[in-house]
């Protein structure tokens, strides 16, 4: 699909559609809830990357004004963001979310946890029946030291849902992948559903050496869904 607006919904049946074409309409009809005058939280990642293209395109045309970008600038100077824009690698149907394969679960919690609002975007293949369903890594924040008994800790934690805990790494050397808080990543895999979201998160929280984990439960306000047959937002 050519750069540009998207189109309204009835048309995208008509279309091929790329995966990141529907990333791009999710991002362009968040885009919608912007005000002037708002202090924003901006994430990360490439759906994330269509909204933020979008915004700075409008605050050139003059259609958008004086806004304040987190984490262009930080929560120490503007503790109360006004909109979250973002996409996410997992939502549940209760709007519960996986982030952090790309790394930045930490401070995207941060900005996204003192927003009034937060809007989710991501396209169709990212909704799933239970956290951790796609059978993808669900991360988990840890501190360098003794990772490998974190990892131990956290995947006995889940050991009925036949979970498995990796190191994340980088390239053919397997370098262990450090975030921009100079932490390790354990990404867990589950088998089967972990069960009640707010225990789970609640046990890894507990383990000495976790500085946080990917499930962002109950901090959605709207997701936005873009899928071959249209948009989809649903709303908490
Ligand atoms: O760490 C990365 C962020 O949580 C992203 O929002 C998430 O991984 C989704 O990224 P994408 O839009 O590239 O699929």
């Amino acid at each position: 699909m050519e750069a540009g607006l998207p189109l309204p919904s009835s048309s995208l049946s008509q279309l091929i559609l790329t995966q990141d074409d529907l990333k791009k309409i999710a991002a362009y009809k968040a885009v919608e809830y912007i005000e002037s005058g708002m202090v924003l939280g901006l994430g990360t990642g490439s759906t994330a990357k269509h909204a933020v293209d979008r915004i700075g395109k409008l605050l050139r045309q003059g259609k958008l004004k004086d806004i304040v970008g987190i984490p262009t600038s930080n929560l120490d100077s503007h503790p109360v963001v006004d909109l979250a824009i973002d996409g996410a690698d997992e939502v549940d149907p209760y709007l519960n979310l996986v982030k952090g394969r790309g790394g930045s679960l930490l401070r995207e919690k941060m900005v996204e946890g003192a927003c009034k609002k937060f809007v989710v975007i991501v396209d169709e293949s990212k909704l799933v029946n239970y956290i951790g369903g796609s059978g993808l890594a669900m991360p988990v924040e840890v501190i360098q030291f003794c990772w490998k008994f974190t990892a131990s800790r956290l995947q006995n934690l889940f050991q009925e849902s036949g979970c498995v805990a990796k190191l994340r790494t980088l390239g053919e050397k397997a370098e262990p992948y450090v975030t921009d808080n100079g932490n390790y990543i354990i990404d867990l895999y589950f088998k089967q559903s972990i069960g009640d979201l707010k225990a789970a998160s609640d046990s890894i929280l507990q383990i000495a050496g976790v500085v946080e984990h990917g499930m962002f439960i109950d901090m959605a306000t709207t997701v936005i869904v873009a899928g071959e047959l249209g948009l989809i937002v649903k709303n908490k």
